[in-house]
């Protein structure tokens, strides 16, 4: 449904030219959610203004629906836009109309009759929820409200894909996640594809098929959110889950020495990831059993669920005979989960001793 093609932005600027996107390939595919991730000045804004070209790239193309945008003229452009809504994070709503004549506005731009207009505008009130505050003006509404308004306006042209730049951002986690199931139902039921602009992995979390991370105007890597959260494989991914994930050490080994060889009394610490089936599979359980004389213990653990597959999260320490502890982790290796080896690790209060 879109595709772009090595786009690069250049910026002119006072201090010289500012290398926004350095060729970005991306594809994405009819009805997917997408989400694009990365810090503050990593080009996601002008990324995203770039797929309906309020921001025309300076190199590169822009596909929509089969059409490439960066080949159109002005009109032609205008004509193809309205395939295309966007929502904002501070929701650019028009202070002065109310919530209806809020999302009949752009209606209104196109010369629709009012008749037609209410037709369209009050199945959308409806979806997202605010029939009741359709004569409202915005200063009259919650931030999560605002945002409805802005999908409904957004979505009264009856685009095939919608632009969300960092919609949730200016709400409150509750209302965030009312905004995004909203999303994610309007996608199911319109069959629309959208492409999430954000710089919170939790979002990407909740509602994203597929993910993107930019990193200096350049996609450091990309895949289904299950992939990139199970087995993330740049440092700046690794960082953005972190932020979720309590990868943390236990308080008992954090700042400890960490040693890649084996040290006397010392755990071998293995962060362990389930997938799917095997999250249910009582794999440590056997590993216990097989290896009584090894001392498991289990350090740091939680359980969740992306879409429909859930997927856990464990640390745990291993101390025994060397040889046995080896065999122990060969064991786990056999089973369907991903393990990594973090290295020894003394607990502070048995290196006094
Ligand atoms: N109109 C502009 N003129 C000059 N430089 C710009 C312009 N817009 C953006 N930039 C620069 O381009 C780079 C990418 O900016 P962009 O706004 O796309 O990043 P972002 O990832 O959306 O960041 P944020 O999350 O802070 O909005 C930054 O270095 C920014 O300073």
């Amino acid at each position: 449904m879109i595709k772009l093609s090595h786009i690069e932005k250049t910026y002119d600027s006072p201090a010289g030219p500012v290398a926004a996107l350095k060729g970005i390939d991306l594809e994405i595919a009819r009805g997917e959610i997408f989400g694009i991730i990365g810090l503050s000045g990593a080009g996601k804004s002008t990324l995203v203004r770039c797929i309906n070209m309020l921001e025309r790239p300076t190199a590169g193309q822009v596909f929509v629906d089969g059409k490439e945008l960066t080949a159109m003229d002005a009109a032609e452009l205008r004509k193809t836009r309205k395939d295309i809504g966007m929502i904002f994070q501070h929701f650019n709503l028009l202070s002065s109309a109310t919530v209806y004549e809020n999302i009949a506005f752009p209606l209104k731009l196109a010369g629709m009759s009012a008749d037609k207009i209410r037709e369209k505008v009050e199945p959308l009130l409806k979806l997202v929820g605010l029939e009741a505050k359709a004569s409202q003006y915005p200063s009259q509404l919650s931030g999560g409200q605002k945002q409805r308004v802005g999908i409904a306006r957004a979505l009264a042209s009856e685009p095939k894909v919608l632009l969300c730049d960092e919609a949730t951002s200016a709400l409150d986690p509750q209302t965030t996640k009312a905004i995004l199931e909203l999303i994610r139902a309007i996608n199911r039921k319109l069959q629309l594809t959208v492409v999430v602009i954000t710089h919170e992995m939790q979002v990407i979390k909740d509602i994203c098929d597929k993910v993107a991370v930019i990193d200096q105007g350049v996609i450091a890597e990309q895949g289904s959110v299950i992939d990139i959260f199970t087995n993330p494989q740049q440092p700046i991914t690794k960082e953005f889950i972190s932020v979720l994930l309590s990868n943390d050490l236990p308080a008992a080994f954090r700042g400890g020495r960490i040693s890649a060889e084996p040290i006397e009394d010392a755990y071998l610490l293995v962060r362990l990831t389930f997938i799917g089936e095997s999250a249910d599979d009582p794999v440590l359980a056997g590993m216990i059993r097989k290896f009584p004389d090894v001392e498991t213990t289990m350090l740091f653990g939680n359980l969740d669920q992306i879409r429909a597959t859930p997927f856990g999260r464990m640390i745990v320490g291993l101390t025994g005979p060397h040889e046995r502890v080896q065999a122990a982790l060969e064991y786990l290796r056999t089973k369907e989960l991903k393990e990594e080896v973090i290295g020894y690790v003394r607990r502070h209060d048995t290196t006094a001793v």
